[in-house]
């Protein structure tokens, strides 16, 4: 299919209300509505935006699942879950389908409490075979008899919790299903060991190196005569020798390569495998983005877009300042070019965390070790034993999968590795899976870690060059979010540690924010300024150390203190500042803290999302008249704010 999509009728689409219809189809209508399915998910996503490459990749998989095995009985789950939409679809949203990934619409990852099909929330790789087991275990628990499938990427197979889950499923004899779809892309192209092998398998060469190493084994050892003989017992050799041996050694029967986009061929060897009783992986070549020929050419661009137009394939932009991603990717690449030790660390990420430049100019120093966020930062506590200065950039809510080896593997050592936690705060569309709402949290709590977080991009390249000066670990979050605008300075300049800055001062109240909330504080300062509030703000710049004197100094002014940040507030910045105010005795009851309440946030655009939450400068603003109701008038009017 080329860029034109012809907004044909859908006609098989328009008569399936349950995933039961898919089964009374032919495989020629099988085949029709899977053109249908990728012509509604290529104009939705056009329109609303998403991960289209993934999804179009597994549209006759989908297809083909759904004419063999019957769910909610039988049970489906997707690794990652962005490949999930023909399968939302065809199982009762196809009308929703238009609201994908919009506040109070569909979700873009399988969720539980969207659809009684889905039956695990997901947005995370690696998971699916582990929840597969489960839900194995738990079907021979209750006696029942229904099938058990995992859709699992090639991308997954990097993860090290896939590992885990093969390592117990391939054990356990277990009825289970793995799909691997391998269409060789994680986002970027599929790397390592695993990749390799899979696609030695996928071209032919295991077989066939194996076939030419028995031959001149033979040749060579036994002679000719046995050759011969041997060369007539070649298709028994060939079916001996199964191309998915290592998946056979641990445990699975192993079924393919076949083709992902065959229906027929799918539906036959799901009709077969539905027999199977013991754990099977099914190995299918797919094409991501297949049949929409911009993203057949560039799979990374559409695994995740913005709205775009389908006749060319651009995305809907604006004329931005850049992100902070690409103000780090910069910075970095400025940094290494003037110091060798810098290597830069991904995990599957070399576009999202901005690195593709560092990745283009420093090759040999640039290492993407696939979705093995855990190993990644062990990788860099290695090269930081040694003397070399890793940067590790992963986003927020994956490095969660780090946590154990952030402290025993790199903070406990005191090695200088500096982690870029990209999409620090509220992503937006992606959603609760996706938000990064604990890195404060969690970060914080750790002994020798330096927690900073920019206000804006020139004091994340400020926050950058320091960090790299500091020979212990650091930890720069920011957000999923383009820059203010301002000039980044040609070189940047080291911060003192732990140190805060006022942008205003102010009288009635001290509004102390860290990173992403600086600016909307700023603002909320002049709106509070024109109700006739004197409002300071405090830029702490560092979650940890803190800048105890100023923030005391200044609280103690103030009197009434409203602390800004977006991140969960349990544990988070404004408790750091409470801990501080009660040890040295402010009196904890005198801050009020705004941020992410106790509660996983859903999904929406990033301003929709800031604005429920109050993170806004209108909200910022409206918590602080809140606060100083009380005040009697004629003083609130006697200040106005001092920009610094
Ligand atoms: C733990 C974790 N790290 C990183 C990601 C970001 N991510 C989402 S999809 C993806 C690639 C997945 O590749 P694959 O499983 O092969 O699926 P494909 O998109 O190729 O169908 C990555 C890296 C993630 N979702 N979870
Ligand atoms: C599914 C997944 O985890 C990624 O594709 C993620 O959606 C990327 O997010 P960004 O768009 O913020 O890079
Ligand atoms: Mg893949």
């Amino acid at each position: 299919m080329n860029g034109n999509i012809m907004n044909k009728n859908e006609l098989i689409l328009a008569g399936i209300e349950s995933p039961a219809d898919v089964q009374d189809l032919s495989l020629e209508a099988l085949k029709t509505l899977s053109d249908e399915i990728r012509e509604t998910i290529i104009r939705t996503v056009a329109q609303r935006g998403g991960h289209l490459a993934s999804s179009l990749g597994v549209v006759e998989l989908t297809v083909a699942l759904l004419k063999i095995f019957s769910p909610p009985k039988d049970r489906i789950v997707f690794d990652v879950g962005h490949q999930a939409y023909a399968y939302k679809i065809l199982t009762g949203r196809r009308d929703a389908f238009s609201t994908l990934r919009t506040k109070g619409g569909i979700s873009g990852f399988p969720k539980r409490e969207e659809s009684p099909y889905d039956f695990f929330d997901v947005g995370h790789a690696g998971n699916a075979i582990s929840v597969a087991a489960g839900l194995a275990q738990a079907r021979c628990f209750n006696g029942d008899d229904h099938k058990v499938i995992a859709v699992v990427g090639d991308g997954s197979l990097t993860c090290g919790v896939s590992y885990e889950g093969l390592n117990q499923a391939g054990a356990a004899e277990k009825d289970l299903i793995i799909i691997l779809n391998d269409n060789e892309m994680s986002i970027s192209p599929n790397v390592g060991a695993m990749a390799a092998y899979l696609n030695r398998i996928m071209t032919g060469q295991i077989v066939t190196r194996f076939r030419a190493e028995v031959k001149n084994i033979l040749k060579n050892v036994m002679g000719e005569p046995i050759y011969s003989l041997a060369k007539q017992f070649e298709d028994a050799l060939k079916g001996f020798i199964t191309p998915g041996k290592l998946f056979e050694d641990l445990g699975f029967k192993y079924v393919g390569p076949i083709d992902g986009h065959q229906v027929k061929h799918l539906v036959e060897t799901f009709k077969n495998i539905k027999r199977f009783r013991e754990p099977v992986l099914v190995h299918a070549i797919t094409c991501k983005g297949k049949g929409y020929c911009q993203a057949e050419q560039n799979p990374s661009r559409f695994h995740g877009v913005g709205p775009f137009d389908i006749e060319t394939g651009k995305v809907h932009s604006q004329p931005r300042p850049p992100s902070y991603t690409t103000v780090f990717g910069k910075a970095l690449v400025k940094l290494a070019s003037k110091d060798p030790k810098i290597v830069a660390i991904t995990a599957a990420m070399e576009y999202g965390t901005g690195l593709a430049e560092f990745a283009r100019l420093f090759p040999r120093r640039f290492f993407d070790v696939g979705i093995a966020e855990q190993h990644g930062i062990v990788f860099a506590a290695g090269l930081a034993s040694e003397g070399y200065h890793p940067v590790v950039a992963i986003y927020s809510t994956f490095i969660q999968r780090g946590y154990d080896h952030l402290i025993h593997d790199v903070c406990m050592q005191n090695f200088p590795v500096v982690f870029a936690m990209d999409r620090a705060g509220i992503v937006g569309e992606d959603g609760p899976t996706h938000h990064g709402a604990f890195d404060i949290a969690f970060a914080r709590s750790i002994p020798n870690l330096t927690v900073m977080a920019p206000a804006d991009e020139d004091q994340l390249s400020d926050m950058l060059a320091t960090a790299l000066t500091l020979n212990s670990p650091v930890s720069i979050r920011y957000a999923r979010a383009d820059g203010l605008g301002v000039p980044i300075k040609k070189e940047p300049e080291l911060i003192p540690v732990g140190k805060g800055r006022m942008m205003t001062e102010g009288e009635d109240l001290l509004i102390i924010a860290i990173g992403s909330m600086v600016d909307p504080a700023v603002q909320a300062a002049d709106l509070l300024a024109k109700k006739g509030i004197s409002a300071g703000v405090l830029d702490a710049r560092f979650i940890k150390p803190l800048d105890e004197d100023l923030i005391l100094e200044k609280s103690r002014a103030a009197g009434k203190v409203l602390v800004v940040e977006e991140g969960i507030l349990a544990g988070g910045f404004g408790s750091a500042i409470l801990e501080l105010f009660s040890d040295k005795g402010l009196g904890g009851g005198s801050a009020v803290r705004m941020g992410i309440s106790d509660a996983f946030v859903e999904h929406g655009t990033r301003a929709e999302l800031l604005a429920d939450l109050g993170l806004t400068p209108e909200g910022i603003s409206a918590q602080a008249v809140s606060m100083l109701k009380d005040r009697p008038e004629s003083k609130l009017r006697r200040f106005s704010s001092i920009r610094l």
